[in-house]
């Protein structure tokens, strides 16, 4: 396929721009992404005498219609609601070691407008610090480890920052398992499979900050082994250039790829690491590589976290539950709708586990 240049449109750029513009959620996040209510949104469109279709669009978003609501029913069915199956989850884990997965974006905290305030809640990392006292917990993410470091502020977690590129044990409460360097003062860093690329990762968000800065509300972020290009506060008029700027930057790059997350693009190296292989990793450094003794938990919700989901079925252990609140396709067993769903579902393990150890014959 070519562009109006008669450039190759490299086909994953042109998938995630399609995605971006009318993916199955575009409509419903069209005021989130204006930044709207749905009725302030109505009322701007009036107001703006913007096109019908748009308008009976948003309508369609607001009230859902009945195959919109059939769709989600029977996708609710294949993918039930974590919190109301909880008994079958416990159930399944029973006589197993439950070992936590969890994203950081749109699953530890909710996604917002601007990338370096995405926090969590207090109450969430209370949450979390009780789960890491009875599991062993990993943060996955596609942010740089210091960034996600900042947020979470746990250092008795493991993390898995960088898409997996770079992962690294407990530094308190617990020790690192292994360690692929000999460096005594960086114990706790268990494994960085990309180290090769970090010259060209910073070449390339050099070379992208200088091509993007004339989009207004583009944003290019440094997560050390990979790169985002944020969408979000870009006008959706604007999505096909910014792509088409970054995929010009990527041609020169071949050992780099794209792949895409929400409303940004990833620029990451082209070899094969992602959130499953790390997920595969953790459980091999904490001895459960050939075990089934073990019932690992992912919990994310972004296309990237499909690889882990992904790995799970195939092991044919633990779950993967998905964040979303509207139907996706996912390989992901189980679903909660937002962060403090989340952290319900979190909790509860907590209140169980704590059950469970003062009554041993309920687990
Ligand atoms: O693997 P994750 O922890 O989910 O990280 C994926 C990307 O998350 C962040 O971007 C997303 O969240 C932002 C803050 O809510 C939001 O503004 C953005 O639109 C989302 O795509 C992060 O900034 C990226 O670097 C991560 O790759």
């Amino acid at each position: 396929m070519t562009n109006q240049n008669n450039n190759v449109v490299r086909p994953e750029v042109n998938s995630c721009i399609n995605t971006l513009i009318s993916g199955p959620e575009s409509m419903a996040v069209l005021g989130e992404f204006l930044g709207f209510s749905h009725s302030n949104f109505i009322k701007r469109l009036d107001l703006e005498g913007a096109n019908v279709n748009a308008w009976i669009d948003l309508m369609r978003a607001a009230s859902p219609t009945r195959s919109e609501n059939q769709e989600k029913s029977s996708w609710i069915l294949y993918h039930p609601s974590a919190i109301k199956l909880f008994d079958e989850i416990i159930y399944s884990a029973k006589g197993k070691e439950i070992v936590f997965f969890l994203d950081y974006d749109g699953t530890l905290s909710p996604i917002v407008a601007d990338p370096d305030k995405a926090f969590m809640t207090r109450k969430m990392r209370a949450t979390l610090k009780d789960i890491a006292r009875h599991f062993p917990t990993a943060i996955v993410t596609g942010r740089c480890r210091d960034k996600v470091f900042n947020f979470v502020k746990l250092a008795e977690l493991y993390y898995a920052a960088s898409h997996g590129m770079d992962i690294m044990g407990p530094t308190k409460n617990g020790s690192a398992v292994k360690s692929n360097n000999n460096n005594n003062t960086n114990k706790a860093v268990l494994f960085q499979p990309a180290g090769q690329f970090l010259p060209m990762i910073d070449e390339v968000y050099k070379i992208l900050l200088e091509k993007t800065k004339c989009v207004p509300g583009a944003k290019v972020e440094n997560n050390k082994f990979c790169l985002s290009v944020h969408f979000r506060c870009v006008d959706e008029k604007s999505w096909a250039p910014l792509a088409e700027k970054v995929r010009l930057v990527l041609n020169e790059y071949p050992k780099l790829r794209l792949t895409q997350g929400r409303k940004v693009l990833e620029i990451r190296p082209t070899i094969k690491w992602d959130k499953g292989k790390a997920l595969e990793f953790l459980l091999e450094s904490l001895g459960y590589e050939n075990s089934n003794d073990v019932f690992p938990i992912y919990i994310g919700d972004d296309r990237t976290d499909e690889d882990a989901f992904k790995v799970l079925r195939r092991r044919g252990q633990g779950v993967g539950i998905l964040v979303s609140s509207v139907p996706k396709e996912t390989d992901a067993s189980y679903t909660l709708q937002d962060p403090s769903e989340v952290e319900h579902f979190l909790r509860r393990l907590v209140e169980w586990k704590r059950s469970s150890n003062v009554n041993p014959t309920s687990a």
